[in-house]
């Protein structure tokens, strides 16, 4: 049966034989509706705030110190830990000062690396993170968070200490991370192609965070797919677009940070995830996070949470490599304001300095 065309049809038959629409360029309203403002290169900006050789041999060093770890290689425990995000720069630089001391305190039993989270995911809207709107206006400038973001990551690295991130933006890791020693994937992201995409590039060990629901099959999927190469877009140092051969990143791991309200520290949650990431030939290294769904909102449950864990790890579980917690100089959390408490997170709640050395002597 002959069909009559639909409007659609006709319109863009119309269109084909109509050379002049042909070469007119289209008016595409998905780039309409938004506006452009041009960044820097990421080979600008890092040759703007450049490492020094001896920085990329630290930061090598420490990756490689993560990278064994993470391996089953000797018998230090990694502890990723820092505030939840930093939005103020002195204050991440004191914070960073006393953790340094802490750290080589401690360097016989345990990897200490900063937690510098310059991205936040939002579960719909919010500050997004110091790189994206540095003044917390909603204006967002990421010309000048991206200065900031790198400048206070060389400072952190120039204090001696390795340092940790969340790889949220595909982009950002071009600009900042040649200063990052452990990277994470955030819980809504660890599903996403293009973030297993990404890590398969990435130089440094990268834990995925288990799902927003709890469940691990979302993060050991995301594991298999970053070990494998991929050919994806991106673009280029230069700010070219270009396809991306990545060759697998073969130093990822799970961390769990529980889900829907529900835990998963305990003893047998992590022996549920051993045999599904041993089944799935996979690294049975296992971080947990303290924070997040694992402490409920509630960041003084990471103290009890820790040490739980680290007595699985002294009771001979070896799988477990690794902890997360959020801390600041000051305890909790607080809305952001122009009357700002100085060291206290403006995300989700963090331990206090003295309740985090205390924590960490104590473990
Ligand atoms: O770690 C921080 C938050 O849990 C994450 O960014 C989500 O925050 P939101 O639910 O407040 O947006
Ligand atoms: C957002 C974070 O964690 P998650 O992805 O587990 O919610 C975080 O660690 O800051």
């Amino acid at each position: 049966m002959n069909m009559p065309p639909s409007s659609e049809t006709l319109t863009s038959s119309a269109a084909l034989n109509d050379t002049n629409a042909l070469n007119q360029p289209a008016t595409d309203t998905a780039v309409s509706q938004r506006q452009e403002v041009a960044l820097p290169t990421a080979a600008g900006l890092r040759q703007q705030l450049p490492v020094s050789a001896s920085l990329a041999r630290q930061i090598a060093g420490q990756r490689e110190a993560v990278r064994k770890i993470l391996r089953g290689e000797g018998d230090r425990t990694l502890i990723v830990m820092g505030p939840c995000s930093i939005h103020d720069e002195v204050a991440a630089l004191e914070y960073g000062e006393k953790l340094k001391r802490l750290a080589d305190s401690v360097s016989d039993r345990f990897l200490i690396v900063m937690r510098a989270y310059l991205e936040k995911p939002r579960t719909t809207v919010g500050w997004k993170g110091l790189l994206y709107d540095p003044e917390r206006t909603g204006a967002g400038d990421l010309n000048e968070g991206l200065v900031r973001s790198r400048r206070l990551l060389l400072n952190l690295s120039q204090m001696g200490l390795p340092l940790a991130t969340e790889a949220l933006s595909p982009f950002a890791m071009d600009y900042l991370g040649d200063l990052i020693s452990w990277s994470a994937i955030g819980a809504r992201t660890t599903e996403s192609q293009i973030h297993r995409e990404l890590v398969s590039g990435l130089p440094m060990p990268v834990g995925f965070k288990n799902g927003t629901d709890g469940g691990i099959g979302v993060a050991t999927n995301a594991m298999r797919s970053a070990a494998h190469p991929h050919h994806h877009m991106g673009v280029s140092d230069s700010g070219a677009p270009v396809m991306i051969t990545t060759q697998g990143n073969p130093d990822t791991h799970l961390v769990m940070r529980g889900g829907r309200g529900i835990t998963n520290y305990d003893a047998d949650s992590i022996a549920v995830a051993v045999q599904a990431l041993a089944g799935a030939n996979l690294s049975t290294s296992i971080m947990v996070d303290c924070s997040h769904d694992n402490a409920q909102k509630q960041a003084e449950r990471q103290i009890d949470i820790a040490r739980e864990v680290m007595a699985q790890r002294a009771a001979g579980n070896d799988h477990i490599r690794g902890l997360m917690l959020e801390s600041f100089l000051e305890p909790g959390r607080q809305d952001d304001s122009d009357d700002l408490i100085f060291g206290c997170s403006i995300t989700d709640p963090c331990l206090g300095w003295s309740q985090t050395e205390a924590l960490i002597r104590s473990l």
